[in-house]
């Protein structure tokens, strides 16, 4: 920060920069001059260096030179985006004084701050995912918080256990992060750190009430959640300080449920590829296979469904249906499609009017959008609750669409200083404004025959150029003939330009008729922004209805193409599948095996076994995803899917180290197993990939058998485990709620064919050799690898360490249970007496008195 002693040595100009600088010292500072934005100082060295710009000096200031980079006005929006995607945040200071009236230096003010998380400009934004930010506000075991979607006004808020942070950061994917500085954070995306006092509970609850116009909160079930209110109202006031302009439409807030959503951590959201490869890209994704929407909002809704698979039946068998509906009617769906793609992106338009930063071609699609609407509903079918609900949405406004088919012109120019925005016909003042300019070409000519005609010089023009203005040139050779009223105004080589008294007052009164026009248009358009302004949420729930039904006809095409069928939602615990397929992989190989499960409660794990290369992952992800499509209220990859309560999916796949973490692979893959052990319930479905081969042979099965047998016996989650120690397999005949099933290959001579159809019981052979040579290790190797294989098996059928880990040492390592446990179990209590409760103590006091 710059104190007033050291401002002092400094230029007028550079006190008014460093004034600025010190409100917003870890932003970068745009300070407009002239046709560039520049920057000074250590911004001018970052911005160099993150946008490959040149760095130079300027002159001096308090005897040192100055560092600057500068960017055109004109390609700044490219800058921006760069930076913001490096996470960066930029504010803006234009000059809002008259150079030519200013003594010293023009007067400039920050009109906007553009953050990460706070963008809301067509040219900044992804259209394919919502921008979201979050604030944090930390509290003694929980945390409040709150995240928006400003684009759309889209405000929710809850509190979690510190440990479910990370989970809940990779469903809503914030683009930035507000936290109080003490608070430690490692976060994927912009953090930005408030004083703690900003997450004050008490004032954040009257300041959202102000802005709801509420005289509590107690209208949207918030009240009861402090820290939530906390981190909502830090984030409030962070949006307000950026966006410098009023928030109409932010109009309620949302608290999450518990229990709303099943439950995905982060390591399974990727691991499931829901909507990035593991590598980060776009595709092949189960986003990438299913969305042919045909909006940016419907691209949107889909990845959001895709995120937040629902647990409440009552929605997702309304999607489900509505889909079906569609899927039966073809035609409708097509036309919907059709009638979709003409759409703008009617959501951000609507953020836009609202926070006035609106373009003007924002005005026109939303017109042409608004004109669509009555053609969308009529083609869409109305026998389902949901697909009713939807068409009532679209017949919102027709007075809107009326007004901006008035106002607007049929292609606005795309920014308003131009003008060409208004429509025609309708302001009066604007049109007269506009004839006098138009009118100017009649009257020139005009003159020009008359002025030809009083000089009597015949290639006299009337001409007019931006620095000149109005002029009349005449030819060198007859410069000596012009009347005595023509004032000389330029000479050229070959020619004289002259002003007359009447050409002098048409041009003041042409040139300033335009200027006018130029600021009439602002104003309307301003006026426009007025009127649309009290309607944003109604185009917002225009907006949200065109995604649904954009998400919904697109799936109703997709159940014809990619052979969807609709799964049914049943209460009995569980999930059984028939004819179920990978939608990714099918996608990529010629022919794709479809397969079989069945989960339940006397079904509750399947230990798959079989050869590397098999399908295993595929069949294990394929379960997955189904659920999750089924969850989403989507139509599945399957012939029939009936899907129980799911309350959350876990998944453990693949070696993965996290070096940056400072955790090993074997580290990683643990403490994923920690974690589902610790947090799986017996409606959660949990695949395991090859648990416990991270580390050596005998640790790792020894792992691997406790972990099946914790998740049968206590947890009791749904499982499907697959393993290459095939001493597990040994665990069916323990319990009967594991089954072995597997995945088979055949060789043909030389050849290795993998069936990948699921079987009941356990594999009979890994062929690791086999798919080694397949994957061209040299031959001495596959030799010497075959011959020690030998060595191994004749070593094994000796009773050895192997066979007495399974047979006899590990289980009877158990202690059974105690019976003091047993009571304890049995009893309830809420029917105890005092008496009794003490009697129930000592009783099993002296148990554990007498028990082993
Ligand atoms: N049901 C199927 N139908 C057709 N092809 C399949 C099927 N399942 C898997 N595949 C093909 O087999 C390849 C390997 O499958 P996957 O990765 O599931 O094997 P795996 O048994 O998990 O192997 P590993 O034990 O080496 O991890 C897939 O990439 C796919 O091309």
């Amino acid at each position: 920060m710059t104190t007033a002693r050291e401002a002092a040595g400094h230029t007028p100009m550079m006190q008014q920069y460093l004034g600025i600088k010190a409100q917003h010292p870890d932003m970068l500072l745009f300070y407009r001059m002239g046709d560039f934005y520049e920057l000074f100082h250590e911004d001018a060295e970052k911005a160099a260096r993150l946008l490959n710009i040149t760095l130079t000096t300027r002159g001096a200031s308090a005897g040192m030179p100055i560092k600057m980079a500068g960017v055109p006005y004109h390609s700044a929006e490219q800058y921006l985006a760069r930076l913001l995607k490096l996470g960066e945040s930029v504010v803006i200071a234009e000059q809002v004084g008259d150079p030519a009236a200013s003594k010293g230096p023009v007067e400039r003010q920050v009109t906007r701050i553009v953050t990460p998380g706070t963008l809301t400009d067509s040219g900044l934004l992804d259209e394919t995912r919502d921008t979201l930010i979050l604030a944090i506000a930390p509290g003694a075991d929980t945390l409040g918080l709150a995240w928006i979607n400003l684009a759309a006004g889209r405000f929710q808020v809850s509190e979690i256990a510190p440990a479910a942070l990370t989970a809940l950061l990779s469903r809503v994917r914030p683009a930035e992060i507000l936290a109080p500085d003490d608070f430690a954070l490692d976060a994927p995306c912009a953090v930005r750190r408030l004083a703690p006092w900003q997450f004050d509970s008490a004032s954040a609850q009257a300041r959202l009430a102000q802005q709801f116009g509420s005289r509590d909160l107690a209208g949207f079930g918030v009240a009861d959640l402090p820290l939530a209110i906390a981190a909502a109202g830090a984030l409030l006031d962070y949006i307000q300080a950026t966006q410098r302009t009023a928030l109409p439409h932010i109009q309620s807030i949302r608290a999450e449920r518990d229990g709303e959503f099943v439950q995905l951590d982060a390591a399974t959201r990727r691991n499931l590829e829901l909507t990035e490869t593991l590598r980060g890209e776009p595709a092949p994704t189960l986003q990438s296979v299913l969305d042919t929407t045909a909006t940016g909002m419907g691209t949107r809704l889909l990845r959001h469904w895709l995120h937040h698979p629902l647990r409440d039946r009552d929605i997702l068998s309304g999607r489900r249906d509505a889909i079906g509906v569609l899927a039966d009617t073809p035609d409708s769906a097509a036309a919907i499609s059709r009638a979709l793609r003409g759409c703008a992106d009617v959501e951000r338009i609507g953020g836009r009017i609202a926070l006035r930063n609106a373009r003007p071609r924002d005005l026109s699609g939303l017109r042409d959008t608004l004109a669509l609407l009555p053609e969308l509903a009529a083609v869409l079918p109305d026998d389902r609750a949901r697909l009713r609900a939807l068409r009532d949405a679209l017949a919102a406004r027709p007075d809107l669409h009326a007004l901006l088919a008035r106002a607007v012109q049929p292609e606005p120019a795309s920014v308003l200083r131009e003008g060409g925005v208004i429509a025609d016909g309708f302001d009066a003042e604007l049109d007269e404004l506009r004839a006098l300019t138009r009118d100017a070409g009649a009257f020139l000519l005009e003159l020009e025959a008359r002025e030809r005609a009083r000089s009597g010089i015949g290639n006299l023009k009337v001409e007019y150029n931006k620095v000149h203005g109005f002029y009349i040139e005449v030819s060198r050779a007859q410069a000596d003939k012009v009347p005595d009223d023509y004032r000389r105004r330029q000479t050229l080589k070959n020619a004289e330009r002259y002003i007359t008294p009447e050409l002098k007052a048409f041009e003041d009164k042409a040139l300033s008729a335009q200027e006018r026009a130029l600021a009439r248009e602002k104003l309307l358009f301003d006026g426009l922004l007025d009127t649309l302004t009290p309607h944003v949420p109604d185009l917002l729930a225009i907006a949200a209805a065109l995604a649904e039904i954009d998400v919904l006809a697109s799936q109703a095409e997709r159940v014809g193409t990619l052979k969807l069928c609709a799964p049914d939602y049943t209460s009995e615990p569980g999930i059984v599948i028939r004819g179920g397929r990978h939608p990714v992989v099918e996608a990529q190989v010629e022919h794709f095996i479809a397969n079989d499960v069945t989960l339940n409660r006397t079904r509750q794990m399947l230990l798959i076994t079989g050869p590397n290369m098999g399908g295993k992952s595929t069949y294990m992800r394929q379960v997955a995803l189904i659920t999750l499509m089924a969850c989403c209220g989507l139509w599945v990859p399957a012939t029939s899917a009936r899907i129980g309560d799911i309350d959350q999916i876990f998944t453990r796949i693949g070696a993965s180290d996290d070096l940056a973490g400072g955790r090993s692979t074997f580290m990683v893959e643990m403490t994923e197993t920690a974690h589902i052990l610790h947090n799986a319930s017996a409606n959660s479905l949990v695949l395991l990939d090859e648990i416990g081969r991270g580390t050596s042979t005998f640790d790792g099965l020894a792992l691997a058998w406790a972990v099946a047998r914790h998740l049968v016996t206590a947890t009791r989650a749904f499982t499907l485990f697959a393993t290459h120690y095939f001493e597990l397999t040994q665990l069916a005949q323990e319990f009967r709620q594991l089954a072995n099933v597997h995945l088979d290959a055949k060789e043909h001579g030389t050849d290795l064919v993998f069936l990948h159809a699921v079987e009941e019981g356990p594999a009979s052979q890994s062929y690791g050799i086999q798919v080694a040579r397949l994957a061209g290790v040299p031959s001495p190797v596959i030799h010497a690898a075959r011959r020690h294989l030998r060595e191994l098996e004749d070593a094994q059928l000796q009773p050895g360490p192997q066979g007495d880990l399974f047979a006899a040492h590990l289980p009877n390592d158990e202690p059974p249970p105690h019976p003091a446990l047993d009571q304890l179990r049995e009893l309830d209590p809420d029917t105890l007496t005092p008496k009794a409760a003490l009697d129930m103590l000592y009783a099993l006091k002296a148990l554990t008195d007498t028990a082993p």
